[in-house]
């Protein structure tokens, strides 16, 4: 294994050579700009070769729903997923489950703070160095060393006997929902053909709601159980223990294998990936090399040719901040993931049993597993509809949902008297008798809430890893992975204070507030990025944001049937 990705070339890999010594034949060539063709007379390298809108009705057609082994892979992947949700939800049930059995007295308000939001700040410091290591050693690696912490972290907080053990394992934990939820869409992004890599991508997210779902059902069984939840955090190790064995069967993406030289491997897992009796392949495989070579060799030479780039800064850092287009992926990724954690669904997440018992409903666990139910459902929505409406669609269309729903929310709980400030326990404390129907308002508005935030916001942030071009894919979906983190963070602690001191109906009114701004920045710089090519995205922001511009390349390919692939 190389490593720095770009060093380890084996003997029957020349073609590569061949690639990198025509690029620095290429670079050699002052008259030739980064608009033209990378290679002269090799039209397999020139960049308009990608789907730009001109080829769009020529491109050769792979398999309409990917291939079996396709699908194996994206399950394989996913199950760092489910491990993703499974360990961020089952810590609502046992923070009511620990009673006095860490350092033999009950959690204070401090105490499950902490160790609520280690877990987010952890995964906040681990997503920026997974991205190096998966440049550095691979995807899988990533994957690998993520499964390690898992199941440490688990056993760990299956046998701890103090608070501050549980903080720990809860930050082991932490480090490796930071590296899971940087390199499982980056993974399957990779190896995904453009036209369903949406779903495929979504499919992690209907891993990690449905984690959260079996959390908070493994939570509710054990929650009578005496140590129950040291069965509840325990199991976390299993699934990753699985997955560590289905690490063997798993290859290395295909594009991080070229950019590390391994060009012969790489075309035999696009061979893998692509392969069906019913449709040649041949055409789709060199196709999608020959475009993962082209965007190398276009990647190298800008960001050489970058006159901006910073001595102080690593080379990567410096052309991700300073080069404009990928400046630009970097904004529109860091805008999606603060947004879809600043609209404070996480609240939900961490709290839900907390709000519905403040209403008093008669088993607040129990109503808090409806919403993390509706979040898994409505997941399922946006895997059939993200590869036929669109991400930028889904966004524009689902935002304003939310937005009614949070005001609904906020004006329901006008009329619910509410003691301040939290008890000693740091429940918010609840007016003796709340009138039914708000309570159920805001039950139905949340639930309102969570619908169109499962069908947008949820999963589309996720889709980062296609912004950028593979020079700085790992990075870029790094930085923004943190940004969700820090957001995830931001709104665990401030959820509770803000209740108290502005007041339900203005921390609801905010979070609309922050869905309003956040459809407008969607509207203004979003570009549409639906089946296309991961090659081509790049080009949609080479001089701005690309909206208009994506968006007459999605009417070209309705009219040219590409998208029936899709089943659109
Ligand atoms: O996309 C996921 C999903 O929406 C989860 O339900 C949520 O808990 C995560 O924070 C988010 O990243």
């Amino acid at each position: 294994m190389p490593q720095n990705g770009t060093s380890s070339l084996s003997k029957q890999e020349t073609p590569a050579e061949e690639i990198e010594m025509r690029s620095v034949v290429h670079l050699e060539d002052e008259n030739v700009g980064p608009e033209a063709p990378l290679i002269s007379g090799d039209t397999a390298l020139d960049p308009d070769h990608g789907d730009n809108g001109k080829t769009a009705a020529n491109k050769p057609n792979p398999h309409p729903s990917g291939s079996n082994f396709l699908w194996m892979l994206t399950f394989a992947a996913c199950i760092s997923g489910l491990l993703f949700g499974y360990d961020t939800g089952v810590i609502s049930g046992t923070l009511v489950s620990v009673r006095s059995d860490l350092s033999a007295r009950p959690l204070t308000t401090l105490d499950k703070s902490l160790i609520t939001s280690c877990t987010a700040l952890f995964a906040l410091i681990a997503s920026p160095l997974a991205g190096i290591l998966a440049d550095k050693w691979g995807r899988k690696v990533v994957i690998l060393i993520a499964d390690g912490l898992f199941t440490a972290g688990a056993l760990w907080q299956a046998v701890t006997g103090t608070v501050w053990g549980m903080i720990l394992g809860r930050s082991i934990v932490g480090l490796a929902i930071g590296g899971a939820s940087l390199i499982v869409p980056l993974y399957i992004s990779e190896l995904a053909p453009g036209h369903i890599r949406g779903r495929l991508v979504t499919v992690s997210l209907l891993f990690i709601t449905g984690g959260q779902v079996v959390a908070y059902i493994v939570g509710w069984g054990f929650s009578t159980v005496p140590a129950g939840w040291r069965w509840m955090v325990g199991l976390g190790a299993l699934p990753a223990v699985f997955q560590f064995a289905l690490l063997i069967l798993m290859p290395e993406t295909p594009r991080w294998l070229i950019k590390a030289r391994y060009e012969e491997r790489a075309k035999r897992i696009l061979e893998k990936v692509y392969h069906d009796k019913r449709y040649p392949t041949e055409d789709v495989v060199s196709h999608t090399l020959q475009a993962i070579k082209s965007e190398i060799l276009k990647e190298e030479h800008a960001s050489l040719a970058s006159p901006k780039s910073s001595s102080i800064l690593p080379p990567t850092f410096s052309s991700l901040l300073f080069h404009p287009p990928h400046a630009r992926a970097l904004a529109i990724a860091c805008l999606l993931q603060g947004l879809q954690q600043l609209c404070g669904f996480n609240s939900l997440m961490y709290f839900s049993a907390t709000i519905f018992s403040i209403l008093r409903f008669s088993s607040p666990t129990l109503i808090s597993l409806s919403i993390a139910v509706t979040n898994f459902l409505a997941t399922i929505a946006a895997f059939y509809l993200i590869d036929r409406v669109g991400r930028r669609r889904i966004l524009l269309y689902t935002i304003p949902g939310m937005v009614i729903a949070l005001l609904l929310c906020a004006f329901a709980f006008t009329f619910i008297n509410l003691a301040p400030p939290t008890d000693q326990q740091g429940t918010v404390a609840g007016s003796s008798t709340p009138s039914r129907l708000p309570a159920v308002a805001i039950l139905v508005s949340l639930l309102l809430y969570v619908i169109p935030y499962a069908t947008g916001l949820g999963p589309v942030p996720w889709q980062q890893s296609e912004l950028f071009p593979l020079s700085v894919r790992s990075l870029g979906s790094s930085l923004s992975t943190s940004t969700n983190w820090l957001c995830n963070f931001v709104v665990g602690v401030t959820f509770l204070p803000m209740m108290d001191v502005l007041t339900p109906f203005w921390t609801f009114a905010t979070y609309a507030a922050v869905c309003a701004l956040g459809w407008v920045a969607v509207w203004a710089i979003y570009p549409e990025t639906m089946s296309m090519d991961l090659e081509d995205v790049g080009e949609l922001l080479k001089d701005g944001w690309g909206v208009r511009e994506s968006l007459r390349r999605v009417e070209q390919r309705r009219a040219a049937g590409c998208m029936d692939r899709a089943g659109t």
